[in-house]
């Protein structure tokens, strides 16, 4: 079987120690002959670093693995998969995203309303750069992307590589989504057969076909009506993101045709969750305290017992799992079904055909082949065009510089709504984001 060369960009990242995991899983399916890991900051890199030394040691001493600050060694002619996972200005920058907004009542958030929107401003310049660095040297690998917004990240990278078609951003949520429904039933996610419709972190599923054809969504509605919603994972899981889950029975008693994405609370209920959620310690704080710290403490131990061997670290969730199972499909011509984000192009028929919409498709060796959803009801056709208008509104006021188009998406935003607001958060925005941003006039 062929072995593949794969360059993780954001090596420092929390989510590393699972990928590698997964990678070391995933062995016999989906070999590696070079692994290389890069990242701006050597500090975080060469933690995560020393800790797959050991790893690997344990359970994959062939591969060829090496990390890096320097570009030129993570970027080379021979790479045939680039796995994305950066954030630009780091947790501190996430914490101003979330605590701003909240400073004015407004949610703030990773990836939703004004946190979204900032962090967006901050990604698209470091993602752009990426692909010209990755092209500059290779046009063929395929660069699988998580960075967040994914859902602005895609819109950006659509406009500005709009002939890359080996460029595919995707999303962890919707496969956990379908782990948790697998819980729930007592079903493996892969065994269904999804149809999905929306933008990233924007999306619901209308039908969840088992094997046999029958649809199951009427059943797992009724069970998470009857008994609430858990993640698959619930025991791993801090209390903010259990919150999250529980609101998706609320979501299902108000607009029970489908099932939704958990990122739908900020959108549909903003005042309610905006109750929940404290200004003075947000998500940032609650990684930082859990996920990061945990992530590198357990590294630095493992790295110096010298064994990974009964690490939490390694622990493998639909993270690491899910990009890995797509770079499968692509790499053997699977054509498994996956959902992810696409130029829209008529799948979803009564939406517009350049939005990047969140579908299920069959992954093969040449690239996503969606699977049509048709025409949406009003609502939901109504809720997806006002967010999509407030991403390409988001995209455009970075490509020009325009602070209206920038006040046209916030106050487009349902997180926001004001304009008034709209432009006070902005402004506190553009201030938190100096260096990072271009200047909007
Ligand atoms: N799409 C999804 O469903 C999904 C799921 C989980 C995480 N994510 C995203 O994955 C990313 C990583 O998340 P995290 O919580 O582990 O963050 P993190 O800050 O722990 O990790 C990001 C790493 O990227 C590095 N980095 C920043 N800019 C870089 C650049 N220009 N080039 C190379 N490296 C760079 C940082 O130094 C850091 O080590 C974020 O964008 C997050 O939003 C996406
Ligand atoms: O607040 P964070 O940093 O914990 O997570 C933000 C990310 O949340 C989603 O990812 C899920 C992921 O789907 C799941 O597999 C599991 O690992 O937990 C993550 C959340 O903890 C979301 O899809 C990402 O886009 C967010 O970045
Ligand atoms: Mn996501």
């Amino acid at each position: 079987m062929k072995k593949y060369n794969v360059t993780i960009v954001g090596g420092g990242s929390t989510w590393t120690p699972g990928l590698l995991k997964g990678i070391c899983n995933r062995q016999n399916t989906f070999p590696i002959k070079k692994l290389v890991m890069y990242d701006i900051n050597a500090e975080r890199q060469a933690v995560i670093g020393e800790f797959a030394k050991v790893l690997f040691k344990e359970e994959y001493p062939e591969i060829e693995f090496s990390y890096t600050n320097d570009k030129k060694e993570a970027f080379t002619e021979d790479m045939d998969f680039v796995f994305c996972q950066i954030r630009t200005g780091g947790f501190e920058m996430r914490e101003k995203d979330e605590k701003i907004p909240l400073s004015m009542g407004i949610i703030g958030q990773e990836t939703c309303g004004p946190g979204g929107f900032a962090y967006g401003m901050r990604s698209i310049r470091d993602m752009v750069q990426l692909i010209e660095d990755v092209r500059a040297v290779n046009k063929n690998a395929w660069i699988l992307n998580y960075t967040n917004p994914a859902a602005i990240v895609a819109v950006a990278l659509q406009e500005i590589f709009p002939d890359d078609k080996r460029i595919l951003n995707i999303c962890d949520q919707p496969e956990n989504l379908l782990r948790s429904y697998g819980k729930l039933l007592d079903m493996h996610e892969r065994d269904f057969d999804p149809v999905y419709f929306g933008l990233n972190h924007f999306g619901w599923f209308t039908h969840l076909y088992d094997p046999e054809g029958n649809d199951l969504l009427p059943v797992l509605r009724q069970k998470i009506l009857d008994g609430g919603f858990r993640p698959a994972d619930a025991e791993q899981r801090d209390k903010s993101w259990l919150e999250t889950y529980a609101m998706v029975e609320q979501m299902v008693r108000d607009f029970p045709d489908f099932l939704p994405n958990t990122y739908l609370q900020y959108y549909l209920y903003p005042d309610k969750v905006l109750d929940k959620l404290n200004p003075e310690f947000t998500r940032t704080n609650e990684v930082q305290a859990g996920r990061e710290k945990r992530v590198f403490e357990d590294c630095i131990k493992v790295a110096k017992q010298g064994t990974a061997r009964g690490s939490n670290v390694v622990h493998n969730d639909a993270h690491g799992e899910f990009i890995l199972i797509v770079a499968e499909s692509i790499a053997h011509n699977k054509g498994d079904n996956f959902i992810v984000i696409l130029k829209n192009n008529g799948i979803i028929s009564n939406l517009p055909d350049d939005a990047m919409v969140e579908v299920a498709a069959s992954i093969t060796s040449n690239g996503p082949r969606p699977y049509a959803v048709g025409e949406i009801p009003t609502f939901y056709k109504g809720l997806i065009e006002s967010q999509y208008a407030y991403e390409k509104l988001t995209v455009e006021a970075y490509l020009e510089g325009s602070y209206a188009k920038a006040l046209q998406a916030l106050t487009l935003n349902r997180t926001v709504v004001s304009a008034e607001k709209a432009r006070e958060v902005l402004d506190a925005l553009i201030e938190a984001n100096k260096g990072y941003w271009p200047k909007l006039k």
